[in-house]
Formats: structure tokens, sequence, C-alpha cells
């Protein structure tokens, strides 16, 4: 068979590996979200994506989900990410492959754990397997992007996320909010559910103090079906009163303070304390990266999100932008780069931006 034509083969059940990978957003954590597919005869007879954490992985799942065992020393899998070669929760991915029989393994990315490196690959070569890398490169390292960013550049993959009216505003001015704290909402309802689905696919969501404070936010995933993200409170002065949503504990929340302000560490609520003079974003980004966490949604405001901007921290930009004019109040942060792509979500335009 031409080599073209094979690598066309090979792109074909990379690509079905992407499309079911993708269930595993926002749950396999600290497990990166894998697909993989098993043929035979060109035909697929197999698939598996990455379980929840702690339970199988996507090459288990593929193996298992065979039904005629027999053909797997004839086939081939197809796998988006190096498959590991080391105990976590469940045993090396390498050994099953290897118990399996299956002789021929295409692999999207080669996984930059300190644990995995390359060794995945050398254990099925050195067992006699052949191992065909780098198909669908570009496509495999967008959807492992978080996964890679954290091992990577040892910091969660950043998303910076507003809702803004259609004169460029964040929030109106304050003699037209409300004396109690709550939201000013900008964005329509079905664009509010589109942004709990976002916190759902990510593994923490941070806030500035002052949205703290004006808007008492939950910071949830009540809206969509899916996983809390840790919740994280810049609050220097520990200014955010006790009672408020973002510190009842209800979801794990950490907080950025200095030490002379840090309380004691309660049930659901972590301070971490940061010395007055560094600049707080890269300290802050290695305790999220030391606490294990792959991904970060900022959720405002306008100073917050200009610090990150403005110290290049970020991968991802979201914004909504609302028909509505607000005329004055808090002006958004302004981007001068063009969008990857848009969609209309109700009334509004969501634009995605990207670092890259
Ligand atoms: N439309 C939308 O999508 C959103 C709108 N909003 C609105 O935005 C408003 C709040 O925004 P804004 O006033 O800009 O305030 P922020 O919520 O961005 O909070 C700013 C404060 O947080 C602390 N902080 C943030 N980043 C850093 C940093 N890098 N280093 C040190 N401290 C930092 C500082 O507190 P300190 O100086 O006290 O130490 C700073 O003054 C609210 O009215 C809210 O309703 C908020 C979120 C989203
Ligand atoms: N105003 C505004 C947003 N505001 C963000 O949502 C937070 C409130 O979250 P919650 O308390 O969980 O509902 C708020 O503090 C701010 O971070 N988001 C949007 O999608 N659209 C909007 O118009
Ligand atoms: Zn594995």
């Amino acid at each position: 068979m031409c080599y073209f034509y094979r690598v066309k083969i090979h792109e074909k059940y990379l690509l079905r590996c992407l499309q079911i990978a993708g269930n595993g957003l926002g749950s396999t954590a600290p497990n990166p979200m894998v697909g993989a597919v098993i043929t035979y005869n060109d035909r697929i007879i197999g698939e598996g994506f990455t379980s929840p954490f702690g339970g199988p992985h996507a090459e288990v799942r593929a193996i298992d989900s065979v039904r005629d065992k027999s053909l797997l020393p004839k086939s081939t899998l197809y796998v988006t990410l190096e498959p590991c070669c080391h105990f976590g929760k469940t045993p090396p991915c390498t050994d099953a492959i290897l118990a399996s029989g299956i002789p021929r393994i295409v692999i999207g990315l080669k996984d930059p754990h300190d644990k995995v490196g390359g060794k995945g690959i050398a254990v099925l070569e050195n067992a006699g397997c052949e191992v065909i890398t780098g198909i669908l490169k570009k496509e495999c390292r967008e959807h492992h992007r978080r996964f890679l960013t954290f091992h990577e550049k040892k910091r969660p993959y950043i998303i910076l996320k507003w809702a803004q009216s259609a004169d460029g505003y964040m929030a109106p001015d304050p003699s037209v909010r409300t004396a109690r704290p709550e939201p000013y909402w900008i964005s329509s309802a079905i664009s509010r559910q589109l942004a709990h689905k976002w916190r759902s696919e990510e593994a923490a969501i941070l806030v500035g103090t002052r949205t703290a404070l004006e808007d008492n936010p939950t910071l949830d995933t009540r809206l969509w079906k899916g996983s809390n993200p840790l919740r994280v409170l810049i609050d220097r002065k520990c200014s955010v009163p006790r009672d408020y949503r973002i510190l009842d504990g209800k979801i794990k929340t950490l907080v950025f303070c200095t030490e002379k302000n840090a309380p004691q560490n309660t049930e659901g609520i972590l301070y971490r304390t940061v010395s007055g003079g560094e600049p707080l974003i890269p300290l802050l980004l290695t305790t999220l990266w030391e606490e294990q966490l792959q991904s970060v949604i900022v959720e405002g405001g306008a100073k917050t999100l200009n610090s990150f901007l403005g110290s290049g921290y970020w991968d991802e930009i979201r914004i909504i932008t609302s028909p509505v004019h607000l005329k004055n109040g808090l002006v958004a942060p302004k981007i001068t780069t063009k969008p990857r792509y848009d969609f209309k979500s109700g009334r509004d335009l969501v634009q995605i931006f990207r670092n890259d």
C-alpha cells in the first residue's frame, strides 16, 4: 500500500480518536483525556476514551471493548497520546497492549509527562511492536492543550473570559447597580448557560477582589451538568466578608492573601500567602501547578483580566458581546489580535482568541 494512502488511513482513525476523546473533558484530570480506536482490516472493532480519574485509561477500555479478542494480534491501535508505562491509579497501558498482542500502534503525540516522555514508545518497540508517531500532531496538540501546557510550561492552561456590552463595558456605572452585591448581567440567559458549561470543563475558576465584593458570586456549574471547578480568589487584604458565597466552603476554594492577613484554613477554604512585593500572577500560577490544576478560567474583573493580559499569561480569551449599550461604566480589556473564530449564542456574539 502506498505511503500517502496509509497516512490518510491513520489520520482517519486518529480523527475518530480525537472525536471520542472529548468525552473526557473536565473529568479525567490530572490524567489526559485520551481517545483510542482499534481497527482490523480497515474496520473499527474497539473504542475507548479515558475514564473519570482513577478508572481505566482509553487504551485499556478500547481493548476491553473488542468482542473477538482473537483479532487483536492482527489489528492496529490508534491513540492520541503515547501510552503510559508507569503505575498510577491503574497499571501501565503498555502492559495491557503487549498482553493483547496488538502488533501496530499509531500514536498522535509523545507524552511530555516526566514519567512517560518516550518511555512508553520504547517499551512497545523493544517488545517488537511497530510504532508509528507524529500523525495529526497539530490536531492532537490542540486537543491535549491543557495537559501539554501544564507539563511543558509548569502552569495551568489559562482562559480569560468576560462579557461586555456592544460599546465595550464590563459593568455599568455603580449608580445603576443595586445596593446588594450581585452580578450585573450583560450576556443573555443562553450565554450564561454556556459559561457554566465552560466552567465545568476547567479545573479552576478565578476572580479578583472587587468582583467578589461587588458580585458576591457563586462560581459553580448550577446551569450545566458537570463538576464544579475549584474556586480561586485574589484577596490580598482578606477584605471579602466571611459570609460571602465564595467563602461558604461548599466548593474547595484557594484564597491568595498576604501573610499578615492570612486566617486559619478551614474545611474547604485554603489560604495561600504571597509576599506583598512580588508580582502575584507568576506565584499564583506556580501554586495552581503545585495543586495539580491543569487549567483555570479567569472570570474577571477588568483589573484582574488586564493583569493576566499585561503579563502575557494567557492561552485563550473568550469574549461574549451583547448587543446592549451601557454608554459608560467599567471598560472591558482591549484585544488587538483577530479572533480565531466566532459564533452566535442567542443574541450575543462569542469570540475566541488564541495566544499562538
Ligand atoms: N462582565 C463580566 O464578565 C464581569 C464583570 N465584572 C465586574 O467587574 C467589576 C470588578 O472589576 P474590577 O473593579 O476591575 O476589579 P477586580 O475584580 O479585577 O479586582 C481587582 C482587585 O483584585 C486584586 N488583584 C487582581 N489582580 C491582581 C494582581 N495581579 N496582583 C495583585 N492584586 C490583584 C487587587 O486588589 P487589591 O488592590 O485590593 O489588593 C485589585 O484591586 C465588578 O463590578 C463586576 O461586576 C466582573 C467579572 C466579570
Ligand atoms: N456579568 C456577567 C458575568 N459575570 C461573571 O459571573 C460571575 C457570577 O457568577 P455566579 O454567581 O456563579 O452566577 C461574576 O462574578 C462574574 O465573574 N458573566 C457572564 O457570563 N455574563 C455577564 O453578564
Ligand atoms: Zn495509560
